[in-house]
């Protein structure tokens, strides 16, 4: 397949810099485009063409755009925290929403013919129990995700008007570090699970709460289908690939591996992993948790070649906890600089 430069936008975050990584391991050319909101420029290999911005400034995007000759975007950049987006709704539907439409305008203007989207799986909302199938409806339950549903919408119009396909790809719960531990979670005041109980584990955090104890499920703790950040970014390879290869086609697809755990079984894992327990601390539940996320994955293992290649949930705890040991350290190296 010819391969062509790739502007990789939110690159510097948690999924896209590992986007990045998954991308240049196939011998795809990429170039990075983001302002720096949650990311980190040190995310970014030294030898990746970086663009500090926003999505929405259409002068500087342009630019990028003809400057690289640019053949697909992978637009990561966003808002991604569910709370803030109750209290904050506006901030969602701008920098969610409303960017991501200024992008959408500028890839069609560019004439790019090939266009990736971060979706999520809380566009399901309120889901029953059972794998959840693209063709499920979707009621999103909050502005976090109505932000990602309007945004799919968008981009579904804008290609049927233009000649670029896209692929909208619903992310279930996004977990584990790059196994080389060259990127990985590295913001701070996260929410997710894993990332909160192995800061407790590394005396960062207290304790980890569990959040409910009463939902229908088989322990009473919400089940979620967590999936390594490395099998999500190689999906999104995958995904380029097959739009690539057939223009004509758009694509909806989830990624994750069919597998629930409950929150207490995560936490047996991390204290196997960690080789000691976790304190833990009962608490009712979260607002706007469901008790069961679960992806009917078929339609991504019938399109495209992605299998999962880390699908164990002891080794994405690991992989976190040898990239949160290694962020640690790299925390402790830039305090010990600024104080000298
Ligand atoms: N982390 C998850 O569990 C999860 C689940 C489903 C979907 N997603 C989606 O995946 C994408 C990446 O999430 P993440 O976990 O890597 O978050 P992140 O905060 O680590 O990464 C987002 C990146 O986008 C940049 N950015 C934000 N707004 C920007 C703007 N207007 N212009 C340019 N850059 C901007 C930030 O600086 C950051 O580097 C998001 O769109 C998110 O909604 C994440
Ligand atoms: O400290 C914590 C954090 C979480 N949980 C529980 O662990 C499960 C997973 O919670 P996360 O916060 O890790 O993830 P969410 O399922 O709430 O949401 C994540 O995955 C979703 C898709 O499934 C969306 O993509 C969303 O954006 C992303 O944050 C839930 O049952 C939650 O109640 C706890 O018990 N204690």
């Amino acid at each position: 397949m010819t391969q062509f430069p790739v502007l990789v936008t939110g690159g510097a975050g948690y999924i896209g810099s590992h986007a990045v990584l998954a991308l240049r391991d196939r011998g795809w050319p990429v170039v990075v485009l983001d302002d720096l909101s949650t990311g980190f420029r040190w995310a970014v290999p030294d030898d990746v063409p970086f663009h500090h911005g926003d999505v929405a400034d259409g002068d500087l995007v342009k630019r990028i755009l003809a400057e690289h000759d640019i053949g697909a975007i992978m637009h990561f950049a966003g808002s991604i925290i569910v709370p803030e987006s109750v209290e904050n709704p506006l901030k969602y539907y701008d920098n969610n929403t409303g960017k991501s439409r200024a992008m959408i305008q500028s890839a069609v203007e560019a004439g790019v013919p090939h266009f990736i989207f971060s979706s999520t799986a809380s566009v399901y909302g309120e889901a029953e129990a059972k794998p959840l199938s693209e063709d499920d409806p979707i009621q999103p339950f909050n502005p976090y995700a109505m932000s990602k549903a309007m945004t799919e919408r968008v981009l579904a119009d804008m290609a049927k008007a233009h000649p670029m396909n896209y692929c909208v790809l619903r992310y279930f719960n996004v977990a584990g570090a790059d196994p080389q531990a060259r990127s990985g979670q590295s913001g701070v005041g996260s929410t997710h699970l894993i990332k909160v109980a192995l800061e407790a584990a590394l005396g960062k955090r207290s304790e980890v709460a569990v959040f409910g104890l009463d939902y229908p499920t088989r322990d009473g703790t919400g089940i979620r289908d967590y999936i390594h950040v490395s099998d999500l970014a190689a999906a999104h390879v995958h995904a380029l690939e097959a739009l690539a290869a057939q223009p004509e086609r758009n694509l909806t697809m989830n990624v994750g591996y069919a597998k629930g755990f409950s929150v207490l079984e995560v936490l047996d894992a991390v204290d196997r992993v960690v080789g000691k327990p976790v304190p833990r601390r009962m608490e009712g539940r979260r607002a706007g948790d469901v008790p069961a996320l679960l992806a009917d994955n078929t339609r991504l293992l019938a399109t495209t070649p992605w299998q999962p290649e880390h699908d164990d949930l002891e080794q994405i705890i690991a992989d976190a906890l040898r990239w949160e040991t290694k962020l640690q350290a790299m925390r402790e190296d830039e305090k010990a600089r600024e104080n000298a």
